[in-house]
């Protein structure tokens, strides 16, 4: 294959990489949506910001989906951490604002 053939279907992959990367940021935006909402709920209700049980359930879960979708297990177990931390401390933080207001 010659580079000009080449570039064009690198092209195209990468006009869908893209969009696919537009649809991550999305349904990020939106996931962190409903866990503020959850972290305003734990805050006011006094419970802790991680729930290490439902963790290890989500955890369990995409692993398995992701066997299923030839995605690497452990990837996808390092991804949802990764969101998962990044929660917790919002939630921390949020529970620290409401109680220095109450
Ligand atoms: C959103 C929650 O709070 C934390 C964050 C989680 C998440 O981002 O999915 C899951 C469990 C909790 O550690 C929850 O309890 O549902």
């Amino acid at each position: 294959m010659n580079e000009e053939d080449a570039l064009k279907i690198l092209e195209e992959h990468r006009r869908s990489i893209d969009n696919i990367d537009a649809a991550l940021i999305y349904m990020l935006a939106e996931r962190f949506k409903q866990t503020q909402e959850v972290g305003r709920l734990k805050a006011k209700a006094g419970l802790e910001p991680a729930d290490p049980a439902r963790e290890a359930r989500q955890i369990a879960r995409l692993r398995d989906l992701a066997g299923s979708a030839a995605l690497n297990p452990d990837f996808a177990e390092k991804f949802l951490s990764f969101i998962i931390r990044e929660v917790i401390q919002h939630h921390a933080h949020i529970a620290q604002i409401h109680q220095e207001e109450t």
